[in-house]
């Protein structure tokens, strides 16, 4: 078979309260007290802070002196020798926003190794690998935000002091000018800060939300297709951009406020400096302070507040929702409701042929030689198919063409009556592959994901059993037991896509090599399983000669020649399958005295065959170890081919 996708991805349903976006009011107080037992830490950032105060303040008073006592007056040389003071102050700012930067580490990493500490005792009690390696990277994004935020805060709250302090130094008046605004601003800001906050929560969880889902969607975009679940997956993934979308709105509107609070804040002054620039000069204030003040505002207070505004209003939110899941040791796992899955298919008149193919022919490439060549195959309703073939003969091909994966260049292709492709054909067939598809969520949201309706608990027992998955989901621990895909086998992964796919309405199951992993007996099962569902049609891409047996019809694949027709018919008819027979692996062989099937023709005359059964027109009952058969209609038989090779 072709590559299949086996994916893992998980669906996240988080909501807020599941997200633990609600407050939780045992983490500030955990936060003041970690901080109060740092104390000497905090100290220590103080004092080196106090450095970059004083940068501060040199960068206005600096060139106002050097102004107002030095240039202004022809003084060059006091000029200069104030701005070298300023230069130097940069520079012990400097050296002190090194050493800001050792004491935040002191403050931050031990937030980090207590944190790594609770999240890896946690794993190891759980022996939850998953949830561990997701943890430990919420505790990395903890430990960065949480530096940026005590790095931006603390900066603005002494630069602001340096600045101020510079102003009143130069000329009270212009504090007048300065303080309302960045006051006004400060204080808008605060004032979306909580709002803010909660916004930024719910877009981090929407955009979670919506991530996790693609990435449990994408890798299984195959699989969603062959099962038909496009619509469901389509409008749970559309949810969520529609989440996210109206998070972002709700961010943006709030945002505004926030461009507001830096526009009052930290560029508003500067117009203030240079409107007021007359009346300040009136009241003393010398050209340089003005200069000195413009300074204060553009190159320190304007770059604190920005910092500030951006930092504390992103990054906070952001602290807030990590810090609380990692205390509640919460990474959102999902709920995984189960999807609204295939819609039962509508009633019809009649009864429809599982598939018809008309004259299909499908090439991959236009130069390609066509895989299917212009085949007529009419499976009826409740047969059971068998489709075999050497590799790359065109089995998957086929079962795609049928599933609506593929499209075919010429011909027309019906499943249950309904045009391929199309959504009441993709409701009427469930394809199985290779690779099966099993999430991370429980079995029974695994089982009931194709159901648009609740399945009841029975149902899905009694289905479990059918297939042959009792025994895993005991092991697992029952229906609400947590399925891990990355625990099971290759086969036990197909045994529950297996019973998901018998739980589905869809009448038509295409199992596209899905059983390879399975013991023979265990196939045998679950083949046996899938034909008796009433009124359900089984195709089997079959790899053992078992398969090919238990079904009614096969139908041999080479390349573009075909035959079609029963096991021993087969067996007389065709050099290939005789050849593939003889190829498989022999089973113990069946005496022939012991009839697998009798057969009935079309007037009740009964027939006897051996393994397998052959003839159209024939209605076959089943009986002997090949015909457990149990379903009316399981081998009915009627099939036709317009062309066989
Ligand atoms: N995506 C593809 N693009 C181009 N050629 C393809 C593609 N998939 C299959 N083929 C070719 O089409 C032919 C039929 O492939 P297909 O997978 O249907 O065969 P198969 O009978 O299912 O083989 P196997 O038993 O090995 O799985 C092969 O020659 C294969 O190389």
């Amino acid at each position: 078979m072709t590559g299949r996708i086996r994916a893992h991805g998980r669906r996240g349903h988080e909501t807020p309260g599941q997200d633990g976006t609600h407050a939780d009011a045992g983490l500030p107080a955990r936060g003041l007290r970690f901080l109060l037992a740092r104390r000497r830490v905090l100290l220590r950032l103080v004092a080196w802070s106090v450095l970059e105060t004083g940068q501060t303040f040199l960068i206005g008073y600096g060139p106002a002196r050097a102004l107002d006592e030095g240039f202004l007056r022809g003084r060059a040389d006091v000029g200069l020798i104030w701005l070298a003071v300023t230069g130097l102050g940069v520079l012990v700012g400097a050296w002190g926003t090194a050493r800001v930067y050792a004491a935040v580490a002191a403050l931050v990493e031990p937030l980090r190794d207590r944190l790594v500490e609770r999240v890896v005792s946690r794993g190891v009690r759980t022996g939850d690998a998953g949830s561990l390696s997701g943890l430990t990277q919420q505790v990395e994004i903890a430990r960065d935000t949480f530096a940026g935020l005590v790095m931006v805060s603390r900066s603005f709250v002494f630069t602001a002091a340096g600045a101020l302090a510079g102003l009143f130094a130069l000329a009270p008046p212009l504090l007048l000018v300065v303080g309302p605004p960045l006051a006004a601003g400060v204080a808008l800001f605060a004032a979306t800060l909580r709002p803010l906050a909660r916004r930024q929560e719910t877009f981090l969880v929407a955009d979670e939300a919506l991530a996790g889902e693609l990435g449990a969607v994408c890798p299984g975009l195959r699989d969603i297709t062959a099962t038909g679940a496009e619509a469901h997956i389509a409008a749970g993934t559309g949810e969520r951009v529609e989440a996210e979308l109206r998070a972002a709105r709700a961010l943006a509107h709030w945002g505004v406020l926030r461009v507001a609070s830096l526009a009052i804040g930290g560029q508003l002054p500067i117009v203030l400096l240079l409107a007021a620039a007359p009346w300040l000069l009136a009241r003393g204030v010398t050209t340089g302070a003005l200069v000195g003040a413009l300074a204060y505002v553009t190159q320190s207070l304007l770059p604190a507040l920005r910092n500030l505004v951006h930092g504390l209003g992103t990054s906070g939110s952001r602290l807030t929702v990590v810090l609380r899941r990692l205390a509640r040791a919460d990474t959102g796992m999902p709920t995984g409701q189960p999807g609204p899955g295939l819609p039962a298919p509508e009633p019809t008149e009649g009864t429809p042929p599982a598939f018809s193919l008309t004259s299909a022919t499908f090439a991959y490439g236009p130069a390609s030689t066509p895989v299917v060549q212009d085949l007529d195959l009419t499976l009826p309703a409740g047969s059971h198919l068998a489709v075999v073939g050497p590799s790359g003969a065109g089995k998957s091909t086929l079962t795609a063409l049928v599933a609506g994966l593929l499209a075919p260049d010429q011909g027309t292709i019906t499943v249950g009556g309904h045009t391929v492709p199309g959504p009441e054909a993709a409701a009427a067939r469930v394809l199985i592959p290779q690779e099966a598809y099993v999430f991370d969520a429980t079995l029974a949201e695994n089982l009931a994901y194709l159901r648009p309706d609740a399945v009841p608990e029975e149902e899905l027992l009694a289905a479990a059993e059918a297939v042959g998955l009792a025994p895993l989901a005991e092991r697992l621990g029952g229906l609400g037991a947590r399925v891990d895909p990355a625990a099971l086998s290759a086969g036990e992964r197909q045994l529950v896509a297996l019973t998901r796919a018998y739980l589905s309405y869809a009448p038509l199951a295409l199992l596209d090599e899905a059983t390879c992993h399975l013991d023979p007996e265990t196939e045998e099962r679950a083949e046996r399983a899938f034909a008796a569902r009433p009124g359900g049609t089984l195709v089997v891409v079959a790899h053992r000669i078992s398969s090919a047996r238990r079904a009614g019809r096969v139908l041999v694949m080479d390349g573009r020649s075909t035959a079609y027709g029963g096991h021993e018919e087969l067996l007389r008819t065709s050099a290939l399958y005789r050849d593939l027979v003889g190829s498989w692996a022999p089973g113990p062989s069946r005496r022939r005295s012991e009839p697998a099937l009798s057969l009935r023709d079309a007037d009740g005359v009964d027939a006897v065959a051996g393994p397998g059964l052959a003839g159209d027109g024939r209605h076959v009952v089943a009986h002997g170890p090949v015909g457990q058969m149990q379903a009316p209609g399981d081998l009915r038989d009627g099939g036709s081919l317009g062309r066989e090779g």
